[in-house]
């Protein structure tokens, strides 16, 4: 399946630029025909052949179509493919690569166009094909490899190894899965380029850039791998350095620079003089990388980029001969692919069969060695060799003769590639000899055998020691090369790891440096919250100090309080047992005046029962009279008497008149009294309602606890004004009830005495009648004589008769009016009695007071001394519930602030802790960086934030829209029509 194929060389002529039109340079070229250009100028005068020329009308998508169409599908089918570009600077090399516009469908370059063709394949692929698409792109400036995609990785080393053959360690591969994921690492590429290029005040086209993309394509169906990879190089500029005016130290650089571009020409040389059995790819980091594309398993492109104008003519011309030389490079292209299983399980068979044979031809050759040991011969007829002991129709694969190791290792190739992953497949690949063959991938190179490197190294001692030039043989020299290029990445893998060390250090000693600060600060900013906690503290223990203060205050002014009220309460008590023993002493002194009082009115009932006495004796003078009959002098004496008691009923009739006038006086007395009484209960009233109105604000503002002693107080006023008011109220209302009765009372009193005024009179007149009559008879007694006698007897009779009848008449009256007396007494008593009984309790309210105040002088004083000093404590328990009260709620705050405070220390603390574990987890990470850097340094460095955005994960494609369609994005103008760094700064 390998190929020799030439290298294919394509030449574009660019159309002249303004400086050269300026410059007055005339076109220097003739395109004689499709491959053949002529050139005619003081340089060379003549005509280069190529596989195919384009001139300066060529469009981009006549150079991709034919340049690079094939390449694509060789990639495809599992080939490595290289595209060049190779011209002096300005010569249309990234114009060509990249294009000026890559959203332009005529500007946009081969990059962009392989891109785009790539994922149009994967489209069109069957189904069952499985695809995994990743890029990388690198670029070499001054012999040090940059990866764009991770510009931290400034100076990666070339590796090699028999897995992966040569390859850059540590260049940074993205996975991608469609057109725009590769525009954005091919941007994010050219971006970062151009921001190492403005720090290094460099030149772009002073570096090789290399975008490498990598196609794996999976058979779902018979698990068969393949994979093809494309390398599109854009070269520095091939302008001699003197052309550059490079000097001195500058010149050195240049020279660096263009390391990689003479190695290339040597390699090219070595390619293609048809001498040179060793190809000097080591010499530098370009040729190293493309080993594989200059003359090993790789279709190769060459795009020699050119001026057509004289102003340029020289350099035009050694790019043609440059493309001249690569033209005859042969290349041996195979198909990188993974056996299938039925492959696999084919090889290993044959393998076993292998190994039996071997088994056979040792164990025979053993049997062999020891007749030898043993002092015995073979005849030479009978050595052993492997046509007598496998058969000649078996492969002769494994014993190589010491000739054939010597050409193996002259070659550059070594021990056979152990692993069957990722051999490539040659012609032979049926035969055993696969196994045992060099790896097919020529840039792996094995190392040298010990017979080897023991004589390069003496040789290489020796010219060290200044021992003569001793002229070394082409192996050796080879070896040298080899071993000095192995040196060569062992310092640059060195240097990269130093690099990355030293980054991590200085990492790690700002991390250090900046946890030292925090942990500095952090130190500080506890120190600062210890000492505010202090102050806080101490400002609390003088709150707490203040308030047990203020709280004593409150107890001993409390203390004070209940002394008062107890006093207070002792002097109710006094005043309360004074005033039992004043009612004591006035019920004592009641009974004696009621006793007094009854007795006085007992004497006033003797003064009716005198009256009623002088009825009687009204009554037996009437009857004396009527006994008398005729004694005259008896009557007479009889009347005299019966005037004399008319008399004096009169004037008790008078007396009586004149106590019932004075009881009306007492009564309006009594009544003024009682209005008095209550206009003093109404002031007593209103001063209690202001006293409640008092209490109440007081009682708002005051404390609970002493608010009861207030209101026990306030209850005890109020009880005892209440009492006082209550009795004083029902003493008043009984009075005037009273007053009311005995008013009434006296009204029929006074009705009684006018009746029996009345009928006195009308007794007076009788009596008086009595007496004329009486009178008259006498009168007529003493002129009739004794003749009339019987007429006086009969007269006399009838006087008797009629003094019967009277007297009957007068006894029967006399009796209504005692019963009408009795009765009227009878009421008169009660009254009497009710007028004294409300007497003596007006008297007994003056008397308590006046007893009171005679027992106790100092009893108001001291009433009013109290209250001044109820008073008094009240207002200094306002103050004091005020005091306590904002010392409360400056308590309240202070214990905030200092929960607040204590808050912001444990969460400082908390902080510090957290800051001592972060600092500590740190440090044990530093450790063990330094311990896995230690152990391993190989260990993946780690990458920049802007790299992270490609993906690292593997994303499988599908052939048959498996994929996204290509995406053509936005149309953009560019002031550059080569707008490769234009990309980057989008
Ligand atoms: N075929 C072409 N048609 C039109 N313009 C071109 C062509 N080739 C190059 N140019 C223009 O010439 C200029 C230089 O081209 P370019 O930058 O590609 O050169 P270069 O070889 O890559 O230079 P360097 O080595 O400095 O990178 C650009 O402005 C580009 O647009």
């Amino acid at each position: 399946m390998s190929q020799d194929n030439n290298i294919k060389v394509v030449a574009r002529f660019r159309p002249p630029n303004s400086l050269e039109k300026k410059s007055g340079g005339t076109s220097v070229i003739d395109l004689e025909d499709e491959t053949t250009v002529g050139i005619k100028c003081d340089e060379h005068t003549g005509s280069f052949t190529f596989d195919r020329v384009f001139g300066p009308d060529t469009t981009q998508p006549q150079i991709y179509n034919y340049a690079i169409h094939d390449t694509l599908e060789d990639v495809f089918n599992g080939y490595n493919g290289t595209v060049f570009c190779y011209g002096q600077t300005g010569s249309g090399k990234t114009f060509t690569m990249m294009g000026a516009d890559i959203d332009n469908d005529e500007l946009r370059g081969i990059i962009p166009r392989i891109v785009e063709g790539i994922f149009s394949k994967i489209i069109e692929s069957p189904p069952t094909l499985e695809y995994m698409v990743k890029a990388s792109y690198m670029e070499i400036y001054m012999e040090r490899i940059r990866d764009l995609l991770n510009p931290e990785e400034a100076n990666l080393p070339v590796h090699e190894d028999k897995a992966n053959g040569v390859y850059v360690k540590g260049l940074m591969e993205v996975f991608v899965s469609s057109i725009d994921e590769v525009y954005q690492v091919m941007r994010q590429g050219a971006k970062n380029r151009v921001v190492a290029y403005t720090n290094m005040n460099a030149e772009s086209s002073r570096s090789h850039s290399i975008f490498q993309i990598t196609i794996e394509q999976k058979d779902t169906v018979s698990g068969k791998t393949k994979m093809g990879r494309l390398f599109l190089v854009d070269l520095a500029g091939s302008e001699k350095v003197g052309k550059t005016g490079a000097t001195g130290q500058t010149l050195e650089e240049a020279k660096k620079i263009n390391k990689s571009l003479s190695a290339l020409g040597m390699v090219i040389n070595a390619l293609t003089d048809g001498k040179s059995t060793h190809i000097p790819y080591r010499d530098s980091k370009l040729t190293r990388i493309l080993q594989e594309s200059l003359g090993g398993n790789s279709r190769t492109t060459l795009i020699i980029n050119c001026s057509p104008s004289s102003f340029n003519a020289a350099e035009t011309v050694s790019t043609l001969r440059f493309g001249m030389r690569a033209k005859s490079i042969k290349n041996k292209a195979k198909v990188n692919q993974d056996f299938s299983p039925a492959e696999l399980k084919l090889m290993l068979k044959k393998t076993r069969a292998q190994c039996v044979s071997f088994q056979t031809y040792i164990t025979a050759l053993e049997g062999e060695v020891k007749i030898w040991r043993s002092g015995g011969m073979v005849e030479s007829e009978n050595y052993v060799t492997w046509d007598k002991v496998v058969g000649k129709d078996k492969p002769a694969a494994a014993p190589s003769t010491p000739s054939a190791k010597s050409s193996a290792a002259r070659a550059g190739a070594s021990t056979p590639r152990a692993s069957m992953s990722r051999s490539s497949v040659s012609a032979g690949a049926g035969n055993a000899a696969l196994q045992l063959s060099p790896t097919p991938n020529s840039m792996r190179v094995s190392s040298p055998t010990p017979t080897l490197l023991h004589e390069s190294l003496m040789s290489e001692i020796g010219s060290r020691s200044g021992s003569p030039t001793i002229v070394m043989s082409e192996d050796e020299r080879e070896e040298f090369l080899r071993r000095e290029n192995e040196l060569n990445d062992m310092v640059a893998e060195k240097d990269h790891e130093l690099q990355a060390s030293l980054r991590e250090c200085a990492l790690i000693r700002e991390e250090l440096e900046f946890l030292r600060n925090e942990s500095q600060s952090s130190i500080k900013r506890s120190e600062d919250m210890s000492t505010e906690a202090t102050q806080l503290k101490l400002e609390l223990e003088k709150v707490k100090f203040e308030h047990k203060e203020a709280e004593m205050t409150i107890e001993s002014m409390a203390e004070a309080n209940r002394e008062l009220t107890a006093e207070t309460e002792k002097l109710q008590q006094q005043i309360t047992e004074l005033r039992n023993t004043a009612s004591e002493d006035d019920s004592t002194d009641k009974e004696k005046e009621r006793a007094e009082r009854v007795a006085a009115m007992v004497n006033g009932m003797d003064s009716a029962r005198d009256m009623s006495r002088h009825e009687a004796d009204m009554s037996d003078l009437l009857r004396s009279l009527v006994e008398a009959g005729d004694d005259d002098s008896k009557k007479i004496e009889i009347i005299k008497r019966a005037r004399r008691e008319r008399d004096e009923a009169l004037d008790m009739i008078q007396g009586k008149d004149d106590d019932i006038q004075n009881l009306n006086r007492k009564n309006s007395e009594l009544a003024a009294k009682c209005a008095d009484i209550d206009a003093k209960y109404e002031k007593l009233l209103i001063e209690y309602e202001e006293m409640l109105e008092q209490s109440i604000v007081a009682d708002e503002q005051q404390s609970t606890r002493d608010n009861e002693t207030i209101n026990d107080l306030k209850q005890k006023l109020e009880d005892h004004y209440n009492n006082k008011i209550a009795s004083q109220k029902s003493q008043l209302d009984m009075a005037l009830s009273d007053l009311h009765r005995r008013e009434e009372e006296n009204s029929k009193s006074a009705e009684i005495i006018r009746e029996l005024r009345s009928e006195n009179r009308e007794l007076a007149a009788k009596v008086e009648q009595l007496e004329e009559e009486k009178a008259k008879q006498e009168n007529s007694a003493v002129v009739l004589g004794g003749g009339d006698v019987t007429a006086a007897t009969e007269h006399a009779m009838l006087k008797e008769r009629e003094m019967g009848i009277m007297r009957r008449e007068m006894a029967q009256r006399i009796l209504e009016y005692d019963t009408m007396r009795k009765s009227l007494m009878r009421d008169v008593q009660n009254r009497c009695e009710k007028i004294i009984e409300l007497e003596m309790a007006l008297d007994e309210q003056r008397s308590q007071n006046a007893q009171l105040n005679r027992r106790n002088p100092n009893q108001p004083q001291r009433m009013q001394l109290l209250e001044k000093n109820v008073a008094q404590l009240t207002l200094m328990q306002k103050e004091l519930v005020v005091q306590n009260t904002d010392l409360k709620k400056e308590l309240s705050l202070a214990n905030r602030k200092l929960l607040a405070r204590t808050e912001r220390i444990t969460y400082l603390e908390t902080r510090l802790d957290d800051m001592n574990s972060q600092a500590e987890a740190w440090k044990r990470k530093a450790d063990e960086l330094q311990s896995i850097r230690n152990q391993d340094s190989t260990r993946p460095v780690p990458t920049s934030n802007n790299v992270l955005r490609f993906s690292r994960i593997a994303k499988p494609l599908r052939g048959g829209g498996g994929a996204a369609p290509p995406v053509v994005a936005e149309e953009k103008t560019s002031g550059r029509t080569s707008g490769f760094f234009n990309w980057g700064g989008n």
